[in-house]
């Protein structure tokens, strides 16, 4: 032990290089944080309508091969209909990458930034064809779903497999990839998530009695999804449990006083046969009002945003539940672009690239934040990881991930 009036040890190179006399403006890039091996940061999202003729060919994009009923697709339909056939996550994946753009140039870091969906335009083999236009070799993927399950992470990596067997044909090379593809981890239980959902849920109980009960909800999966998520990781379940503690320590510690909280689900699809994750939150909220429950807060921690799910499922929907049973609720805002959760991102990015600078010299591993119990999830995805279903295998490539090749 050394005690504390011991001064520190000199080391021979000085710590503070700006204070140095030979620093001029073109030595500053020493000072700027390093996200190689990326030469470019790769939005990746779901995608959606922007008009109502959009609607039909989307939701087709959609449930391919899905096995979801016509009667469920057309009420999904007229949901975007209602919002004159367009969704707003478009719109808010533009701000999202605005965003990440300021907050990357805000610390000096030289990193474009695209963007490109899974469902609809632009594609995310529109945003790889711009990355490699662009000189781009190695990107970093982020999706816009904290969690891990075959929606949230494997689908992706499917889809960016797709995409490069594309471009690649495209660019003459057919079954060469152009780029190579990493992906930042789901970031469910990183603390700029937790922060900002902290954040959003203290707002909401402005405007609510103090004993509103927080009910956090997240998209319905149906319960082989569930079982498939938890293969090689804590599963989709329970990853939104961890995160839904940390979020309700959070706010009760804001607040001063204890908070009560459960988790629902909204925007179940697929036959009523299939069994998918509950309570429905339409559901839970009639069972809250019979315990005697008065007030809710609504914490849509599932989303990263608020699109379709949100506006219709959450604020159409379950606030019109919750009036007819004479609950007083309140929709917590999506995390969007707050700052805590921009700036949680670009950290992300940064600990990905020093991940993958360490990997590529052999080294060891980097420190990764997160909050709750559970440990950060894998930057490379294992075998097994996010199955559709337990055992079965979709049978389609991925990157970002060492399943072997099918
Ligand atoms: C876990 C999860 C997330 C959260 C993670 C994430 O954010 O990625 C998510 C997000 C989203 N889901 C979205 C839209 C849709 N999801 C559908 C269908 C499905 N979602 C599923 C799961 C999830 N979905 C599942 C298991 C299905 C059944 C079909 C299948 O097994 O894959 C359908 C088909 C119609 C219906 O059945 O509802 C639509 C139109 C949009 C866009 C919204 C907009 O336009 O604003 C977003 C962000
Ligand atoms: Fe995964």
């Amino acid at each position: 032990m050394v005690p504390a009036t011991t001064p520190a040890p000199h080391t021979s190179v000085p710590t503070d290089l700006r204070d140095r006399p030979q620093d001029r403006p073109q030595d500053r890039s020493q000072d700027r944080p390093d996200v190689r091996p990326y030469d470019a940061l790769v939005l990746a999202s779901f995608g959606g309508p922007d008009g109502p003729d959009d609607v039909m060919p989307f939701l087709r994009n959609v449930t391919a091969g899905k096995g979801i009923p016509d009667e469920r697709l057309a009420e999904v339909a007229e949901h975007y209909l209602h919002f004159g056939g367009a969704s707003p996550i478009n719109g808010q994946n533009l701000a999202l990458q605005k965003a990440l753009a300021t907050e990357l140039e805000r610390r000096g870091i030289d990193l474009p930034v695209v963007w490109g969906n899974r469902n609809w335009s632009p594609y995310t083999k529109d945003a790889f064809a711009a990355a490699h236009a662009d000189g781009a070799r190695r990107v970093l993927a982020l999706v816009t779903s904290a969690y891990g399950s075959y929606s949230g992470c494997r689908q992706y990596r499917e889809d960016f497999w797709q995409a490069l067997e594309t471009l690649g044909t495209e660019l003459g090379q057919p079954g060469e990839h152009p780029l190579v593809v990493d992906k930042v981890r789901p970031y469910f239980n990183h603390p700029g998530f937790v922060a900002a959902n902290v954040d959003a849920v203290v707002e909401a109980f402005d405007q609510v009695p103090p004993d509103a009960r927080v009910v956090f909800v997240t998209h319905s999966i149906p319960d082989a999804m569930e079982a498939g998520s938890a293969l090689a990781a804590p599963s989709y379940r329970e990853q939104h449990l961890d995160v839904a503690a940390s979020v309700a320590a959070g706010v009760a510690e804001r607040l001063g006083r204890p908070v009560e909280w459960d988790l629902a689900y909204c925007s179940r699809s697929g036959p009523p046969s299939q069994p998918w994750l509950e309570p429905d939150v339409n559901d839970h909220l009639a069972v809250l009002a019979q315990r005697g429950v008065r007030a809710v807060v609504l914490s849509p921690i599932g989303f990263v945003s608020d699109h379709m799910e949100v506006v219709y499922d959450l604020d159409t929907e379950a606030m019109a539940t919750a009036t007819e049973l004479g609950l007083e609720a309140v929709r917590a805002d999506s995390v969007g672009t707050r700052e805590p959760f921009v700036r949680g991102l670009v950290d992300l990015v940064l600990e990905r690239a020093a991940a993958a600078r360490a990997t590529d010299a052999g080294g060891p591993t980097v420190p990764r934040a997160t909050v709750g119990d559970l440990p950060a999830w894998h930057d490379v995805c294992p075998p097994g990881c996010c199955r559709r279903q337990a055992g079965v295998d979709s049978g389609r490539p991925t990157t970002c991930g060492v399943d072997p090749l099918l």
